[in-house]
């Protein structure tokens, strides 16, 4: 992601110059680009499980119902040890793509490499959180991952050379 691209090194982005909205130039770009890849997210089964934040009510079954015998007849996905420990001991920093989205159309994220932060997030809960690596919700995540991260770079790599060429270029007086 920190490759110049061409051109940047020696002179001036010419391509930048007086037209910042049609070409890459415009360091604003990427905030439309994040919503379209989160609609895109959104849109596919495999964030479902991702949607909202992640507890033992999500499945129901898991918890003590009231007046239950305390030999309650365990669901047998109880038995698969992944699920056993509570998602809160084991995950420190919780987020799913509903705060993404809301973080991102309240306009509180500074740049794509926050909402990225973010978003990868997700991904390593689920990775810490499995103790299968042939969980469906865990298969579910890396095919969420590989599709986010070859979307993701090509946004990052363009607010990047965005910045450069604006770094470079005469300041303008309004
Ligand atoms: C078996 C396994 C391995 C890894 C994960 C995982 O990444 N989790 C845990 C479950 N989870 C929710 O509980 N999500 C909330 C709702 F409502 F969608 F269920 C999603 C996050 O789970």
């Amino acid at each position: 992601l920190d490759s110049d691209g061409p051109g940047t090194s020696s002179g001036r982005r010419v391509k930048c110059r007086g037209r910042r909205q049609s070409l890459k130039c415009n360091p604003d770009a990427w905030k439309k680009q994040c919503k379209e890849l989160l609609s895109l997210i959104y849109e596919r089964e495999d964030s479902e499980p991702f949607r909202q934040p992640a507890d033992l009510l999500s499945y129901p079954g898991y918890q003590e119902q009231e007046g239950e015998s305390s030999e309650s007849v365990v669901p047998e996905r109880q038995q698969d040890s992944s699920l056993s420990e509570d998602y809160q001991d084991v995950i420190d920093t919780p987020v799913d793509f509903s705060t993404v989205k809301e973080t991102l159309e309240a306009g509180n994220y500074g740049s794509p490499l926050e909402f990225y932060k973010d978003v990868r997030q997700i991904f390593n809960n689920s990775k810490a959180y499995t103790s299968n690596k042939k969980s469906r919700i865990y298969s579910m995540m890396l095919r969420l991952s590989a599709l986010f991260e070859s979307r993701i770079k090509n946004i990052i790599s363009e607010y990047k050379s965005a910045i450069q060429s604006q770094k470079r270029r005469r300041p303008r007086y309004r």
